[in-house]
């Protein structure tokens, strides 16, 4: 269905309410790295069966690096600022735990506009597990949440997340791209209805239906 679809330009813009915007293409190549270097060094700590001496040594190590980043934090609330595919552009939080760019603990997965929604791969680690060798359910909740959350603010304007059904059809596996698309079905006053799916190989493996709820901006 078409639906009424916001200019970005016309879209809240959250410096207006004391929140740091970040361009995306502002982030450093060094934080990009440093994000991308811990995204696997969870993995590794999840996984390591190195002797105690070795893991003493890294727990240190990882230690001393924490109180130097600490030196220097964002404000909460910190959103990044992406471009689009075809021109569009949208806000989102710099840290979210889906998607956030400098989050080492998102997967991360990045949804882009399309006719339809939005859509996105991604490929999950151990770090996401929940049954041996497949994805935890509450994670592929939050990847649809992020998902309707996304296409309803592109196709209407920012909400939030009143009410997620996810209907798990078939074991998520680890290690597999998966195909993750949204998009909404209809809108009443402030209401925006979403549904959502996860795909391997084509084959739906979880569904969601969503009613976001768009949010007054002060
Ligand atoms: C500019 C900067 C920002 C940009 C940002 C962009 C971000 C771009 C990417 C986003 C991606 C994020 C994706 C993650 C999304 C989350 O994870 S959001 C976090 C989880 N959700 C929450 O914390 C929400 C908590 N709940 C609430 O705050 C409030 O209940 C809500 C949802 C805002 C609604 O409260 P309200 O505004 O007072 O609205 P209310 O008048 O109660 O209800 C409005 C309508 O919705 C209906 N309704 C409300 N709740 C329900 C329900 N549970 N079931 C059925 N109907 C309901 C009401 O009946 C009413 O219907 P009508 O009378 O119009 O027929």
């Amino acid at each position: 269905m078409t639906v009424n679809t916001q200019p970005a330009t016309e879209r809240p813009d959250p410096r207006a309410f004391g929140l740091p915007v970040v361009e995306q293409a502002e982030i450093p190549s060094e934080l990009r790295s440093l994000v991308a270097r811990v995204h696997d060094l969870i993995d590794a700590v999840a996984n390591t069966e190195v002797d105690g001496d070795t893991l003493a040594e890294a727990a240190a190590t990882v230690e001393g690096l924490t109180d130097r980043l600490n030196v220097a934090r964002r404000q909460i609330g910190t959103m990044v600022l992406r471009e689009l595919p075809g021109g569009d552009t949208e806000y989102g939080t710099i840290t979210n735990v889906v998607s956030g760019d400098t989050n080492p603990a998102a997967p991360p997965l990045f949804l882009d506009a399309t006719e339809e929604g939005v859509r996105g791969e991604v490929t999950l680690n151990t770090v996401y597990q929940g049954p041996p060798g497949l994805v935890h359910g509450g994670w592929i909740a939050a990847m649809l949440d992020q998902a309707v959350g996304s296409a309803s603010s592109l196709a209407t304007s920012p909400g939030l997340t009143a009410r997620l059904e996810v209907d798990y059809r078939r074991p998520t596996p680890l290690f597999t791209p998966l195909e993750v698309v949204a998009r909404v079905t209809g809108t009443e006053r402030r209401k925006v209805y979403v549904t959502g799916e996860i795909r391997v190989n084509g084959e739906v493996t979880a569904e969601a239906t969503a009613l976001m709820v768009r949010v007054e901006v002060p």
